[in-house]
């Protein structure tokens, strides 16, 4: 920078005084009016040195000739021709006096260029001024000058002064027969000198056998001697403790050109690289830029991959795909040669034949002067199992190995896509278990548990095709299955439903249980996802009412029932909080003596529009939604509370629900509704169905108990309408069997109904508990049952249910010996 700065500031200092000499006289000679000076005014006569210095240029039709040239120009043009086109001299000269003459003559005006050419490896300026003339024979004449300037320098010093590389000629001695025996110093630069640690005045004319620099080792004379005997070039490195250096020789005769370069820098960074690459616990390895060929390989890849160094160095990395990718090769190549090979994510074969996924990493390197890629590998085999073990997971069911609610929905969307551009009808199937819940409280969880898993089995046996089978939680599971048509697809669920159905054995256990199934198509009953889900759960609800076993088709009527359920839902809680519930209460009397010895407390909803609600109707619903507990804690107060009110030992009964014993406070409920009302316990009679002992048995036998031993009593409501009735009196000590109304209404007709009314009563006086008939409407069913010995008589015959208000005139009614059929 500072040399360049030097060589500008002299060149400018030694501008030519001619150039303005030469460009006055121009002037001088223009005369007015003139748009020219006349040639002969202005370059002869007193032009003298400068003649030789002075080309005549003629514009002949656009092509510039050289007309006259005198000694000087011609020793610069290297060509002495007159006449001959400017485009015919060396093109140094001939760009500069094209560009200067072409611009004087369209702007008529003298201009001055500058010349840089290359004259015995020298640099040298010249200063070219072309001034515009006109000529007697009307032509216009250029008159330009040339003149070099005094700055020149040596092009080869130039260049060898300031490259870091140091350059030496050396010149052969030989001895008296010829043969080479030493070499001596003819030539060096700055950097030479440097680099071999001498003045260089030292270095200049030094003969490599007197010894004392790098150069004069038997190893650098032995190379020398070779390569002058056999011409040609070597390279080689010379290797000391603080430094490296790269010489390279070449001979042309007995000069030999030496260049010496410092690859400390680089053996620093290659012996780094070394360390990193094989040492490296990574798997690493070396490819030939252009054709993938493995040119080193460090440890560890030869410990993952199981391969031998020879192995690897034999082969080209597409060796190591297997063959399934072989056919990307092509491919992988254009993107090796187009340096795009990163990142990439493939598998690899071991030398045991096992496949592995790995994730390369590639970077560019020259490598031993070739362009090569580094590759690094990581082994993500095991991160990919289990990637796809937890996407598994978080798609199946880990019980059943059934897929998952998210993947039906899923796979459901996908089909729902594929059908909407025109491809296959198909049914949504939900399917619930029958009876499950019963094998799980009576078996266990284990039992229940392998019990779904042998369910699970059938249905996946069953699905073939695209269908797809999957587990949506507790005993519920589903089905997309591709059906053309109600027919097909109504078939099919029969057919699940009676293998299904079909019995279990569970460790020695035969289970039976059933199946229920709603089914939705597509696009009948809907045409997404949770449309068809709905639907098909609605369908479902309808086989469970009808006692499952069944398959329904979901109907559009099931939907209008759902959101009026949905309404009487939002509508109950409403109720509630606003207390549009009241207590009816109906007669319970002793047959014996006639009297009013009880009442049943009946829950009933006064609707603001619907006017009275029967329970019948909304009880459910409040079970389903939870809302039956706090609504039961407020009958069980109320009614309390109300009794309280009445002559000592008429008692009152509450009817319970089975949601209400899951609360699990119950106990707690019912002694604080008996210490708010200060009702003897014994007056209290709790009504219960068969259903509180079908589910969760051993806690509600608990609760069961917890409640008798507060003094109250317990009721079986609805006897003989269920299941085992006769079993459910052993597990618990009942005070009291209601026989369902059901057998009091057809007792005068029906010998099966006498008979169980019969059986019932039997029983009730074998286990001393008391026998209370329901429904009775009749004065000839009260004649029959008290026939057959039945305690206590409830029903229209007497009274229906009535407000509280009311109690009084039926207690007086019925009170004492007063009773209707009496
Ligand atoms: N968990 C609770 N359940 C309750 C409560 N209040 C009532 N219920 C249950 O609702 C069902 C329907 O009750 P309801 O409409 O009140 O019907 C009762 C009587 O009105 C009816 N009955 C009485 N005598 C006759 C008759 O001569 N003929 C005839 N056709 N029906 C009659 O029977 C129902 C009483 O049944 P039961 O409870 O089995 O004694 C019903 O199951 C109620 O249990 C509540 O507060 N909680």
């Amino acid at each position: 920078m500072s040399a360049a700065k030097t060589m500008s500031e002299k060149i400018s200092n030694d501008l030519f005084d001619d150039i303005p000499v030469l460009k006055r006289k121009w002037q001088a000679a223009l005369k007015p009016g003139q748009t020219l000076p006349r040639y002969e005014d202005v370059m002869l006569g007193s032009l003298g040195r400068l003649a030789d210095h002075i080309a005549v240029l003629k514009n002949d039709g656009g092509v510039l000739e050289i007309s006259r040239s005198g000694r000087y120009v011609q020793h610069w043009l290297q060509d002495e021709r007159w006449d001959i086109a400017v485009a015919a001299v060396s093109p140094d000269c001939a760009t500069v006096l094209t560009e200067a003459a072409s611009s004087a003559l369209s702007s008529r005006q003298p201009h001055a260029a500058t010349a840089h050419c290359v004259r015995d490896g020298m640099v040298r300026t010249y200063d070219v001024l072309a001034l515009p003339t006109s000529s007697r024979w009307g032509s216009t004449l250029v008159g330009t000058y040339i003149n070099e300037r005094s700055a020149q320098y040596n092009l080869l010093d130039a260049i060898f002064s300031t490259t870091d590389d140091g350059v030496i000629s050396l010149a052969t001695i030989r001895d008296s027969a010829g043969a080479p025996r030493d070499f001596q110093v003819v030539h060096h630069n700055r950097a030479a000198a440097e680099l071999l640690r001498l003045p260089s005045s030292d270095l200049q004319w030094h003969r490599l056998k007197q010894g004392g620099h790098v150069l004069c080792g038997p190893d650098v004379m032995a190379r020398l001697f070779e390569v002058v005997a056999h011409g040609g070039s070597d390279q080689f490195e010379l290797d000391s403790d603080d430094r490296n250096l790269r010489l390279g020789v070449h001979a042309f005769g007995d000069i030999v050109s030496m260049t010496i370069a410092d690859v400390t820098a680089l053996k620093r960074r290659e012996a780094s690289f070394r360390l990193l690459f094989d040492a490296n616990p990574m798997p690493m390895c070396i490819l030939d830029g252009k054709t993938a060929q493995i040119l080193n390989v460090n440890d560890a890849m030869l410990r993952h991959y199981g391969y031998s160094r020879a192995d690897l160095l034999c082969m080209n990395v597409w060796d190591l795909w297997p063959p399934g990718e072989w056919g990307a090769v092509d491919d992988a190549l254009t993107r090796l040669a187009d340096g795009d090979l990163f990142h990439r994510d493939c598998r690899h074969c071991k030398a045991d034949g096992s496949e592995i996924e790995v994730l390369t990493y590639g970077r560019e390197i020259n490598y031993d002067g070739r362009d090569g890629v580094l590759m690094a590998i990581v082994d993500i085999t095991e991160r990919r199992r289990a990637e796809a073990r937890i996407a598994y997971m978080a798609h199946h069911d880990g019980l059943t190995g059934l897929p998952n609610r998210e993947f039906f929905q899923q796979r459901l969307a996908q089909e729902l896509d594929e059908a909407a551009s025109g491809a296959r009808p198909l049914a949504v199937l939900c399917i619930d278990l029958d009876l499950f819940k019963t094998v799980n409280d009576s078996f266990g969880h284990p039992m229940g548990d392998r019990l779904l898993q042998a369910v699970a089995g059938r249905l996946k046996q069953q699905m073939h095709g695209g269908n797809l089978a999957a587990r949506l939680g507790g005993d519920e599971f589903a089905a997309i299955v591709s059906q053309d048509g109600a027919d097909e697809s109504g078939e099919f669920a029969a057919r699940l439903i009676s293998v299904l159905s079909a019995p279990y054995d569970i460790d020695g256990n035969e289970l039976v249980i059933g199946a229920s199934i709603g089914i939705a198509l597509s696009p009948l009953d809907g045409t997404s996802c949770e449309e068809l889900m709905k639907n098909a759960d609605m369908a479902l609800y309808r086989a469970k009412q009808h006692g499952g076993r069944v398959h329904r088709f979901f109907e559009r009527e099931m939907d209008l029932q759902a959101q009026k359920r949905r309404d009487m839902e939002h509508d109950l809680r409403r109720a509630f909080a606003q207390a549009e519930f009241e207590l009816h209460y109906q007669p319970l009397i002793d047959v014996a003596s006639n009297i009013i010895s009880g009442f049943e407390c009946l829950l009933r909803w006064r609707h603001p529009d619907k006017g009275m609600i029967s329970p019948a109707e909304f009880i459910p619903v409040a079970e389903d939604i939870g809302l039956i507990v706090p609504l039961g804690e407020w009958v069980l107060r109320e009614a309390c509370h109300e009794a309280a009110t009445w002559p000592d030992g008429i008692k009152v009964a509450v009817n319970l629900s089975a949601v209400q014993f899951r609360s699990r406070n119950l106990v707690q409920v019912v002694m604080q509704a008996l210490a708010q009302s200060s009702l003897a316990p014994e007056r209290l009679e709790l009504e219960i169905t068969e259903s509180i002992l079908l589910a969760e048995t051993d806690a509600n036998l608990a609760t069961l108990h917890q409640l008798r031993q507060l003094g109250v009593r317990i009721s079986m409501d609805d006897f003989g309408t269920g299941y085992s009735s006769l079993s459910y009196l052993r597990s618990f000590p009942f005070d009291k069997i209601k026989i369902d109304r059901s057998f009091v209404k057809d007792l005068a007709q029906r010998s099966d109904c006498l008979a169980i009314v019969r059986a019932i009563s039997g029983l009730g006086r074998s286990l001393n508990i008391i026998t209370t008939a329901e429904g009775v409407e009749t004065s000839e069913q009260l004649d029959w049952l008290r026939a057959e010995g039945c305690n206590q008589v409830q029903g229209y015959l007497f009274s229906a249910a009535r407000p509280a208000a009311e109690i009084a005139g039926l207690l007086a009614r019925f009170g004492a010996r007063s009773s209707k059929a009496a």
